[in-house]
């Protein structure tokens, strides 16, 4: 192994975002990137041609610079960040493998923009709780940023958000490119909530655009759907924040209109008469808004928030309430 890589960072997951990640993460000459994927034929794959088969296969990973491992404690093993990017509904199972003393003095990092489901619980929060990082040793990767625009090197800007200032730049500086450019930010909380319900808009946007609502309506939404997520992170997390920097209202903007989102996606799918079934088996991909509308609904009967968008989502994918119906009644909340 070359001598120069002497920073190890371990990717856990083997999505689009993992893979997009380790292409940012190759791009600092010193690294080492420890990848672990679930797929035994993608890692199989990888190996032999250094491209993964499943999530944007033209992305070259090379082997110098990229080691493919079986085994998640392999893969964490001398690392000093270990960055997730699992969908947060899965990442309990493979996390089941590590312990408080394999993770103690790691970073981490987490890619993901959902909430683990049954606890309602964001990501961080739920790693503090079971491994006993401190919050401090955390950071979230934020921002619009899809990662099929990084497979094809578009310009895209990250927030790197913590509780910890040293922390939040640090990883910054990993994650800035040709690229990419990352920035720091301190607030963790806000940019995490904001993160997990603009895939509930995004969601809506996606309903509405299948049903036949056109753009007009959408951009209403959307600016109803900022109030809607302003008044939901002050109540959970009161302190000042710029909800129009691109952290918050930038990743609501590009998760709503763009081509690769898969929350609306989703959506259109379920606006055009799909059941949540059949649109969760047509993607290959995971729309993480679809569990965020159950944990956001839920948190909100202790907030009482008022939350039109998020409970049209709710109602129309927990409790098979008729789309045209529901939006129907949303238009009377908007404004
Ligand atoms: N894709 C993006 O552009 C992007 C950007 C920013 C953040 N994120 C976040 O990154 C996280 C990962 O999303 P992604 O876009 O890479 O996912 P994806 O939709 O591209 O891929 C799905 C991932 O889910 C895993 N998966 C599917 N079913 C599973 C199961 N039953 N058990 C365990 N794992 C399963 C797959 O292995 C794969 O890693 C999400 O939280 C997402 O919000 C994605
Ligand atoms: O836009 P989506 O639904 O693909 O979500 C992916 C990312 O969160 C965009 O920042």
């Amino acid at each position: 192994m070359n001598q120069t890589l002497t920073e190890k960072i371990a990717v856990i997951g083997g999505g689009s975002w993992a893979t997009a990640l380790v292409k940012i993460l190759c791009e600092q000459p010193h690294i080492q990137v420890r990848w672990w994927l679930r797929s035994a034929e993608d890692i199989a794959h990888i190996r032999t041609y250094h491209h993964n088969p499943s999530y944007l296969s033209d992305v070259y990973l090379s082997p110098k610079k990229v080691k493919v491992c079986d085994k998640i404690k392999e893969a964490i093993k001398g690392a000093q960040y270990v960055v997730l990017a699992i969908p947060a509904a899965f990442i309990e199972e493979p996390l089941r493998e590590l312990s408080p003393e394999l993770l103690k003095g790691k970073r981490i990092v987490s890619a993901i923009k959902g909430m683990v489901p049954h606890k309602n619980k964001l990501v961080t929060d739920w790693i503090e709780e079971t491994y006993g990082i401190p919050l401090d040793d955390m950071c979230v990767i934020a921002g619009p940023c899809h990662a099929e625009e990084v497979a094809l090197e578009k310009q895209s800007y990250l927030t790197i958000a913590s509780t910890n200032l040293a922390c939040s730049e640090d990883f910054s500086k990993l994650m800035t490119c040709r690229y990419v450019t990352a920035n720091p930010l301190t607030d963790l909380y806000g940019v995490e909530y904001a993160a997990v319900m603009k895939n509930i808009v995004a969601l809506a946007c996606g309903i509405t655009h299948g049903i036949g609502y056109g753009d007009n309506f959408q951009a209403v939404m959307v600016a109803n759907a900022m109030q809607e997520i302003r008044r939901f992170v002050t109540a959970v997390d009161p302190r000042e924040r710029d909800l129009s920097s691109s952290a918050y209202l930038g990743d609501l903007l590009v998760t709503a209109y763009s081509q690769f989102s898969r929350n609306r996606l989703f959506g259109n799918m379920i606006g055009r008469g799909y059941s949540v079934k059949a649109a969760q088996l047509e993607m290959k991909m995971i729309a993480e808004g679809y569990y965020a509308a159950k944990s956001i609904f839920t948190m909100n009967e202790k907030y009482q928030v008022s939350m039109p968008i998020t409970e049209a989502v709710y109602r129309i994918l927990y409790e098979g309430a008729a789309p045209a119906f529901v939006m129907e009644q949303l238009k009377k909340h908007l404004k």
